[in-house]
């Protein structure tokens, strides 16, 4: 078993035939699919971006993080808003052990920055040649994606246009976060992992990882998948299921749905636990795309009506909330009071 792979291309094709609209109807519906069993699916863009550049982002990463730690320390979260910088290795906790990675994180860029609200500071940048404008075009890029992929999963679920337009302007000032994390091997004696058992807390995370095979693991609810991740530590939790590798796939960023997708589907799409065990050096970009920060999410009819046609996936209808406080509450109290992201 492993998380189904589906290929983008038909959203990119300006030519709407109608073999290319029963094409589109095939991704939509794969996507659907994995959402509500999974939360989690490969994403075939090797039609949408040359493969070159985010091995440059790894590569600049890499040279990132292997400069002196005094250098790194100079763009530290610490000089900012606290959630934008330079974290250090094992500064992020999360589950109360702390994680064996160190990272750099961008959000989208605010008007009228002031470092002494949470989240409302201002990038902070490595002085590596060409590392910003790389970077800055990957966001371009990767929040496009985000929009491409979003009008997929109106689709989906089976949107009339003035529903899929009214979810479109949820998302179309996106409050996106870029990371570029730096794993070194985790020992077998650590107590912990390069990055816990979490869930994302927004709505589409493309994560570009280098080809280390086991290294990101998805919990799957009661599947017997057969998979062996016996050697690693038990995780916390009293969830029945097992763990199984999102192993890379060339020309694939893996992608995930966050906590907002969840609101917005009552509960029929999970945002799935993931966990991170790296045995070696490696680099990875995760891109997150998220809601606009004043986007109130709340279910969707479209998903109700789906819910109300299948008797045993309703009940109780989960509380909106407002992107930008749902995220406040998770990342600037956290990171205040040391606790972490997740
Ligand atoms: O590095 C990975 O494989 C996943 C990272 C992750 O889950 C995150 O940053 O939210
Ligand atoms: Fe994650």
């Amino acid at each position: 078993m492993s998380l189904p792979i589906i290929d983008i291309l038909p959203y990119l094709e300006d030519n709407r035939s109608p073999s290319n609209e029963a094409r589109r109807r095939e991704v939509a519906t794969k996507i659907h699919n994995a959402c509500v069993d999974y939360g989690f699916f490969y994403l075939d863009i090797s039609s949408y971006v040359d493969l070159q550049v985010p091995e440059e982002l790894t590569t600049l990463a890499r040279q990132f993080f292997s400069l002196p730690q005094e250098e790194k320390d100079k763009i530290a979260l610490k000089n900012e808003d606290q959630a934008r910088g330079y974290a250090r290795l094992k500064e992020n906790v999360t589950n109360g052990k702390a994680d064996n990675h160190e990272g750099i994180d961008w959000y989208r860029p605010v008007e009228k920055p002031d470092k002494t609200k949470p989240l409302w500071g201002e990038n902070q940048w490595p002085t590596v040649p060409t590392f910003r404008e790389k970077y800055e075009n990957w966001v371009d890029k990767m929040k496009a994606l985000g929009l491409i992929v979003m009008g997929a999963m109106a689709d989906g679920l089976g949107m009339t246009s003035e529903e899929r337009e009214d979810l479109c302007r949820q998302v179309d000032d996106s409050f996106w976060v870029m990371r570029a994390i730096g794993y070194p091997p985790l020992h077998n004696d650590h107590d912990g992992f390069s990055c816990g058992a979490h869930k994302d807390y927004g709505c589409l995370t493309f994560l570009y990882t280098d080809p280390t095979p086991a290294a990101l693991q998805v919990f799957t609810h009661n599947v017997d998948v057969g998979s062996d991740v016996s050697d690693l530590p038990a995780e916390q939790g009293t969830q029945a299921g097992s763990w199984i590798n999102a192993d890379p796939i060339p020309g694939c960023v893996v992608c995930n749905i966050g906590e907002m997708w969840e609101i917005w589907t009552n509960g029929l799409y999970k945002s799935t636990l993931h966990r991170v065990v790296h045995r070696s050096k490696n680099y990875r970009i995760p891109f997150f795309f998220e809601p606009n920060f004043n986007a109130r999410i709340e279910p969707l009819a479209a998903a109700l009506r789906i819910q109300a046609d299948k008797p045993n996936t309703g009940g109780k209808e989960y509380k909106s909330v407002v992107y930008g406080d749902f995220l406040l509450n998770k990342v600037g109290n956290n990171f205040a009071d040391g606790k972490g992201k997740y």
